[in-house]
């Protein structure tokens, strides 16, 4: 009895003691965790994720450092990351307190192991309800320890959802970010206040964008770190030696220029006084390369004549002296329009990108002489940007931008210099786009009268103010600065967007392409085709066109290309992009409402001028095998052959008011008037061969 009783006691009283223990652990490790979570990790992370980017607020934390989904995990890696030894330190997510029970457990007697494992996992889940109930943890329901930027997280984000269905109507409902708080606890670009254009005394702001030379401009957005200059040196001295290369590759007597052209064949004729080549020298000179290159060819001389003689007297044919401008705005004097999209038929509103809405039209996008393309060129410029999202859809990123107007644009980046160049070893499908051939290729859509590629303009960007202050969560995340100092982002999508493609500042100033937003699907909606002309995207494949050439006559025949505009239109579409070099022209899009009788949108127009010493003979292939042109852009190209000015002239004169200049670099302007006289060389050779008579090559559609 005495010996059962004594049992008893001693049982209890190694329980109570065993339960007093526990009691302390747990306690202490409640304790430590509280301590842990919330003070040391907060200021601990600040310290060491932030780092120099502490001058954001913590909606510009490193994506990286999001804390993980499971809250106890995190305690315990929290933990571990203030008290693990050296020896420890081996990225376990072991606590010190666990460690310490684990090791209890082990070496405890059999029978009371199962008890102390019991404790162990009570220790755990404790911990986790405790966390799980503590502001700060997303499992809690809160995002982050600022009450204050609660309640308008999820207001954004409620807004975020609601603006998936119809982007235009929230922004009706006067959302309008920048004068939102979010502002507020964002320090955009503290220390460097000259660069924002609100501190900013607004003339020297007005100034430095439009009376600077690009140099100037490049060296204050290069001013403020050393870094930087340093790179501007580099990029002075690649620039040098990028002109001497040019000069080593200057096409010489025996090179080929594609398309059995050598540039021998050029200078045969160079400086001979034919009637067409001598009114070139008398166009308005714009300095050293004005003139251009003489690319006169004996072959074209014999064209022109023959166009001039067989149009004498028609719009298509000009005097001498008529500037290009003039003769563009004769020729298409008599230009059909047709009706407007049924949508914004009746309403012309007021603001500059309304008015583009109204303005499209069955056979233009636009028409240069309405006065609303000059203001919204000049809104895509200047209008403070109150949203920036991500643009789905594509390879590379793209920014789409809605003004404090509501006008919406669609923005590309800056990837790399002017002077760089296609690298010889990269297709053109894995080439990065350019800002700058966007907004050449609206200048020379619009040169040549063809008003089928929305408006785009140069914009210098402040990353900080403009895009990264009003962009929507799942962007803003990608933000960083680099290891110079750039401010920097690389967005989310399939390729080239990740830390080692990052789009960055000078340190914080990026250039970018702007283009008119056409109107929303739901109003307007578009027909997506595959160019028949389309390339192989295949490093080993090539497509049918390339290896026969006889595909034209399998497409006259097809619809929609058997009747109306249609293939002259994509006929159009490869004299432009034999002009701008552009290989990646995979489909075109047309207004779904306007039918088959309608232009193409030239849209997407980036990867263009990536070279300027190579002529992509194949861009040409449907003129070449369809052997037809349509009679007004024949008529264009001979006058800009013709002068007084040359197409480089002409682009030149019309790119000098984008905000970016020099958007193209003098080697791509030259190869405009190179290239425009192969296109001439090409229609000649269908002229001559086979018999072909004049109706049967230079098509008169009714089309201006
Ligand atoms: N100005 C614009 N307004 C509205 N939508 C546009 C505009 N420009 C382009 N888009 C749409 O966005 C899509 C993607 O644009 P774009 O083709 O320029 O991107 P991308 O990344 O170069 O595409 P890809 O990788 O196919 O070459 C286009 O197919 C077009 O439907
Ligand atoms: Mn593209």
């Amino acid at each position: 009895m005495v010996v059962v009783v004594v049992v008893v006691v001693v049982v209890v009283v190694v329980v109570v003691v065993v339960v007093v223990v526990v009691v302390v652990v747990v306690v202490v490790v409640v304790v430590v965790v509280v301590v842990v979570v919330v003070v040391i990790v907060p200021s601990n992370k600040d310290n060491q994720e932030c780092g120099s980017l502490n001058l954001y607020s913590s909606k510009f934390p490193p994506s990286d450092s999001a804390a993980s989904p499971l809250p106890f995990i995190n305690i315990i890696i929290a933990t571990s990351y203030t008290t693990t030894s050296a020896s420890e330190s081996d990225h376990s997510t072991i606590t010190t307190t666990t460690t310490m029970l684990m090791r209890l457990c082990s070496s405890a007697r059999r029978r009371w192991k199962t008890l102390l494992w019991v404790l162990l996992m009570l220790v755990v889940v404790l911990n986790a309800v405790v966390f799980v109930s503590m502001p700060g943890s997303r499992l809690g329901g809160h995002h982050v320890a600022n009450t204050g930027e609660r309640s308008e997280v999820s207001e954004v984000d409620q807004v975020r959802g609601i603006r998936g269905a119809s982007h235009l109507q929230i922004m009706r409902k006067g959302l309008d970010k920048s004068t939102a708080t979010n502002s507020s606890s964002l320090h955009y670009v503290e220390g460097l206040t000259f660069l924002d254009p609100k501190q900013t005394i607004k003339k020297a702001w007005k100034d430095l964008l439009h009376d600077s030379t690009f140099e100037d401009r490049k060296k204050v957005a290069g001013f403020v770190y050393n870094d930087n200059n340093n790179n501007d040196n580099n990029a002075d001295e690649d620039k040098r030696r990028y002109k001497e290369k040019e000069e080593v590759d200057e096409p010489t007597e025996e090179r080929d220029l594609g398309d059995g052209l050598s540039s021998r064949d050029f200078t045969a004729t160079r400086g001979r006084d034919t009637q067409t080549k001598h009114t070139r020298s008398g166009g308005k000179s714009h300095g050293k390369d004005s003139a251009g290159k003489n690319y006169t060819l004996a072959e074209v001389d014999e064209l022109v004549k023959a166009f001039l003689s067989r149009f004498q007297g028609s719009l298509l044919v000009s005097n001498d002296h008529t500037s290009y401008e003039k003769f563009l705005f004769k020729l298409q004097q008599d230009m059909k329009w047709g009706p407007r999209l049924q949508e914004f038929a009746n309403y012309k509103g007021r603001r500059s990108w309304e008015q583009f809405h109204h303005g499209i039209r069955q056979h233009a996008l636009y028409d240069p002489n309405e006065p609303y393309v000059k203001k919204l060129t000049s809104d895509l410029q200047t209008r403070e940007i109150v949203d920036v999202e991500q643009k789905e859809g594509g390879t590379q990123i793209k920014l789409m931008i809605t003004c404090k107007d509501e006008g919406q644009a669609l923005f590309k980046p800056m990837r790399f210099p002017r002077e760089q160049e296609t690298l010889p070893d990269h297709f053109y499908f894995a080439d990065y786009e350019r800002h700058n051939a966007e907004i050449a290729s609206f200048h020379l859509d619009r040169l040549l009268g063809f008003y089928r590629v929305p408006p785009t303009v140069g914009r210098w960007m402040n990353i900080s103010y403009d895009i990264h202050r009003v962009a929507n969560s799942k962007l803003a995340k990608t933000f960083f600065m680099s290891p110079v100092g750039n401010w920097c982002f690389h967005g989310s999508c399939s390729y080239y967007c990740d830390s080692s493609h990052p789009i960055c500042g000078h340190p914080i100033m990026l250039e970018g392409s702007m283009a008119a937003f056409l109107p929303p699907l739901q109003m307007a909606k578009r027909k997506t085709w595959r160019n028949p002309w389309k390339r192989s995207y295949s490093k080993h494949r090539k497509a049918y066109w390339e290896v026969y050439d006889d595909l034209c006559h399998k497409v006259k025949r097809k619809h929609p290309y058997n009747e109306g505009r249609r293939l002259m239109d994509v006929l159009d579409m490869s004299v432009f992009d034999f002009l701008i070099g552009n290989l990646d022209r995979h489909h075109y899009e047309t207004f779904r409402e306007f039918g088959n009788e309608t232009f193409l949108l030239h849209l997407d127009n980036g990867r263009a001028f990536g070279k300027s010493k190579y002529d992509c003979m194949s861009c040409m292939a449907p003129v070449r095998q369809c052997c037809m042109i349509r009679q007004s852009t024949l008529a264009k190209l001979i006058k800009l052959y013709q002068g007084p000015e040359s197409l480089s002239q002409v682009m030149r004169a019309s790119l000098a008011s984008d905000v970016l200049n020099p958007i193209l670099l003098e080697a791509h302007l030259d190869a405009l008037d190179r290239r425009l006289s192969k296109i001439l060389h090409v229609i000649h050779g269908c002229l001559k061969s086979d018999g072909r008579r004049w109706e049967d090559v230079v098509i008169d559609d009714g089309v201006t």
